[in-house]
């Protein structure tokens, strides 16, 4: 299938400049896209990004565009469909944890999560004239697990859960093209998880305990998942991804199925 190579594809990855974003924009690289398009708020960290990769890889393939994806996205989504058309792929990664603020969560997480899918989706979509394309969000372990901890950070993910089920169905993949599915990583060594606000103060202690003894990952890790899941997953699903171990497909929850909604 066309659609699940990379080779020759243009892709966007928000919130690229580090992390698990940039260990995606890396594997991405390593499997012959042609170009990467990070979007980050964070200027210094993107033109550095950009400069490792196009070091490491060449030919100028990873291009940086600064954008805050809670206030840009006209200016930035102009800009790339204007210079590569509707691109191929948009991995939706940018995201923070701060329990402290939980309207700038829900703003970031959730709501620019949606408003980047919505504009990608309409661009990309065959029956407004798109060629189709992939969207893969990043959503996290917190959306399938019932516990206390960092809960504005898990409604943002239920978001981003809803929105892939939803959006990425195949009810209307047969009609857009557009794939959509999650990646839900568990707990990953990078910037985000060293956060002083991540969580409550009166949950620190007990939060602590369970960080020790939860499984951890690399970035790549969930780099290369992605880069798997691209050639394997269907539209509409969700896969965890934890402690190093391979990408398992969320447990389902209940599906209207397409004949069903075809037969009314
Ligand atoms: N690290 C972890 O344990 C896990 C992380 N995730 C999710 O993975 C995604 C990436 O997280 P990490 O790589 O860990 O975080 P990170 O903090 O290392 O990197 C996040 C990147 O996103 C950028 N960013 C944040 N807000 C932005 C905005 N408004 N506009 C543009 N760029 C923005 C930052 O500048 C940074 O470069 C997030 O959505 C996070 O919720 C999910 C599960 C586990
Ligand atoms: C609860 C499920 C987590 C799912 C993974 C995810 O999406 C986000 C994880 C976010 C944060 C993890 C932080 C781990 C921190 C530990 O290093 C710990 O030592 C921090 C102690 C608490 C503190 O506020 O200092």
């Amino acid at each position: 299938d066309p659609d699940r190579q990379l080779k020759g594809k243009v892709a966007v990855v928000t919130g690229g400049a580090k992390g698990i974003g940039y260990a995606i924009v890396d594997n991405l690289l390593n499997n012959e896209v042609k170009t990467v398009i990070i979007v980050d708020k964070n200027r210094a960290r993107g033109l550095k990004a950009e400069e490792q990769l196009n070091c490491k890889h060449g030919g100028n393939r990873t291009v940086f565009i600064y954008g805050d994806i809670t206030k840009h996205l006209d200016r930035v989504s102009e800009q790339i469909f204007q210079c590569y058309g509707c691109v191929d792929i948009l991995v939706n990664n940018a995201g923070i944890l701060n329990e402290y603020d939980p309207k700038k969560t829900i703003e970031t997480n959730a709501m620019a999560t949606v408003l980047w899918a919505d504009r990608f989706y309409n661009c990309m979509r065959k029956d407004w004239g798109g060629k189709g394309g992939t969207i893969i969000n990043i959503a996290s372990i917190s959306a399938y697990m019932s516990d206390p901890f960092l809960y504005f950070y898990k409604a943002s993910k239920f978001a981003v859960l809803g929105l892939t089920l939803g959006m990425g169905h195949e009810y209307n993949y047969l009609s857009s093209g557009v794939r959509m599915f999650a990646i839900c990583p568990g707990l990953t060594r990078t910037d985000l998880t060293l956060s002083q606000q991540m969580t409550v103060d009166e949950q620190v202690e007990v939060f602590s305990r369970f960080t020790e003894v939860a499984l951890w990952q690399s970035a790549n890790h969930v780099g290369e998942v992605a880069v798997l899941l691209f050639r394997t997953a269907s539209t509409g699903t969700a896969y965890t991804v934890v402690g190093g171990a391979p990408p398992v497909e969320s447990p389902d929850r209940e599906n209207t199925t397409v004949d069903f909604i075809l037969s009314l």
